[in-house]
């Protein structure tokens, strides 16, 4: 089935859908550099630190306050919630065009991990991204912390498709439905976890940050000794490795297993 126009002459693969986090990888990577070129700010992460014209009883900090308006915009011109949709604050107005029928995949179910992303990304992300200070660039700053957080959003809710794409797996369909009617949580999280995949992902990650992160000039070989590489880099690598390996990985998993729960509640169901 396909799991966005819900036909199911259109299969879609694993592998197609691994191409897309690849793809994401990227995207991430480009918006943490961007970020990375204005001070840690952090008066856009404090509550209250600012009054909002017209709108004084909000007591949430500047970065809410701007990703609340950006949503409000984001969901009138939805037709069905996607996952990269998913939003951060609420609530939030109905689209202006009617929504379509929902596509199973894309069913609201409830599975929101923002709050866990808003909380590592300020905390653990953006002191070790940015130099500490307040270069003023609050307005550009909390722009570029949106791109981030939409992008992770993305990224790790993407988890959902994923997950249908595995549990279609005539092989080890039977398995799932066995763990997902115990609810057992674990058992589903080994069963949908590939370590090889993982560690793929975090030595081609390394590789980017190291690539992306380089200045590239007219003259410049870009191939160089490491020492000389890291000095000019305008990222830590490490951040960037570290980032997927404590949060963007778990959180995708913890997406996979809330979504795989929940799996065999639709009445519509087709695989039983
Ligand atoms: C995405 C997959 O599922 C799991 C989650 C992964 C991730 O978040 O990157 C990687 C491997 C798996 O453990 C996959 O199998 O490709």
């Amino acid at each position: 089935m396909n799991l966005v126009t819900g036909n199911p002459s259109e299969a879609i693969s694993l592998d197609k859908l691994r191409n897309v986090l690849i793809r994401l990888e990227d995207t991430i990577i480009f918006a943490l550099i961007e970020r990375s070129q204005f001070a840690h700010n952090d008066i856009i992460y404090k509550p209250g630190a600012y009054k909002y014209e017209g709108n004084e009883e909000f007591s949430g900090s500047f970065l809410e306050y701007f990703l609340w308006e950006i949503e409000k915009v984001h969901a009138k011109a939805r037709r069905y919630q996607s996952p990269d949709e998913y939003p951060f604050m609420g609530p939030l107005p109905d689209p202006i065009i009617p929504p379509l029928e929902y596509p199973r995949i894309l069913k609201p179910n409830n599975i929101n991990v923002n709050s866990k992303i808003m909380e590592f990304y300020i905390k653990h992300i953006i002191p070790s991204l940015c130099v500490p200070g307040d270069d003023m660039n609050h307005g550009s700053a909390t722009t570029k912390d949106i791109d981030c957080l939409q992008a992770l959003s993305h990224r790790i809710h993407y988890g959902k498709f994923v997950a249908e794409a595995k549990f279609q797996d005539p092989n080890l369909q039977p398995k799932y439905i066995e763990y997902i009617k115990a609810e057992d949580r674990k058992a589903i999280e080994n069963l949908l976890t590939n370590k090889k995949v993982e560690e793929a992902l975090l030595k081609r990650l390394r590789r980017k940050a190291l690539t992306y992160g380089q200045d590239i000039t007219e003259s410049d070989s870009i191939v160089g000794d490491n020492d000389h590489i890291h000095k000019h880099l305008k990222i830590d690598v490490n951040v960037v490795v570290e980032l997927y390996e404590k949060w963007v990985i778990p959180l995708t998993k913890e997406v996979e297993v809330e979504y795989l729960l929940q799996r065999l509640d639709d009445p519509l169901e087709d695989t039983e």
